[in-house]
């Protein structure tokens, strides 16, 4: 069985780079039900692949745009995740926080929007990983996890809460 150990983290490249960016305001957070692509069916946040060429940041904010037709605003960096498939597939996660946006979510063809109360967050939908990184998020801190997934199970994960200037390069 692979465990965390069994990877060189440090040198550990993806198959694919991605990204989620996550709206908090009032106590409410903005989710959305992903209609398709990876993940398809879960509660997640918007996101997705990082095309050639862009920064991850400029990918959550394109992502967001595409997926809900708002544009985030005081966006900053939250945290990084590292997910290791036991198939093979591996995808990172660089995850953003935004204090307020433009506009209003609306369905599109990639997503449907749902505010959550922060208290009340429908992890049962959402991938297993969540709920161990989600209270970094919420409580503003940075953080980075390392995940072993086997198909859509959690089978090993590691999180550790990060110094400010923490900040993955592509
Ligand atoms: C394993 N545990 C996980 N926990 C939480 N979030 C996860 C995740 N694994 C992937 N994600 C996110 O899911 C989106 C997939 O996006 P992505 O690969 O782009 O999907 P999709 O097929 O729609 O691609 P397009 O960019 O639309 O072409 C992307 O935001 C990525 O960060």
């Amino acid at each position: 069985m692979m465990t965390l150990q069994d990877i060189d983290w440090e040198h550990w490249t993806p198959v694919e780079d991605a990204t989620l960016l996550f709206v908090i305001r009032g106590g409410r957070i903005l989710l959305i039900h992903k209609k398709r692509g990876f993940g398809a069916g879960k509660i997640n946040g918007p996101g997705g692949r990082i095309e050639p060429g862009e920064t991850p940041e400029e990918c959550a904010l394109r992502e967001v745009e595409e997926e809900l037709r708002i544009r985030p605003l005081n966006v900053d960096y939250a945290g990084l995740l590292q997910f290791q498939f036991v198939d093979g597939f591996s995808i990172r996660g660089h995850v953003y926080r935004a204090a307020d946006f433009e506009g209003t979510p609306v369905e599109t063809d990639e997503a449907i929007p749902l505010w959550c109360e922060t208290d009340a967050l429908p992890f049962e939908r959402m991938w297993a990983d969540d709920p161990v990184w989600f209270p970094h998020l919420l409580a503003g801190r940075r953080f980075s996890g390392r995940f072993i997934f086997e198909g859509e199970r959690m089978v090993e994960y590691r999180v550790v809460e990060e110094e400010e200037e923490f900040e993955c390069e592509t």
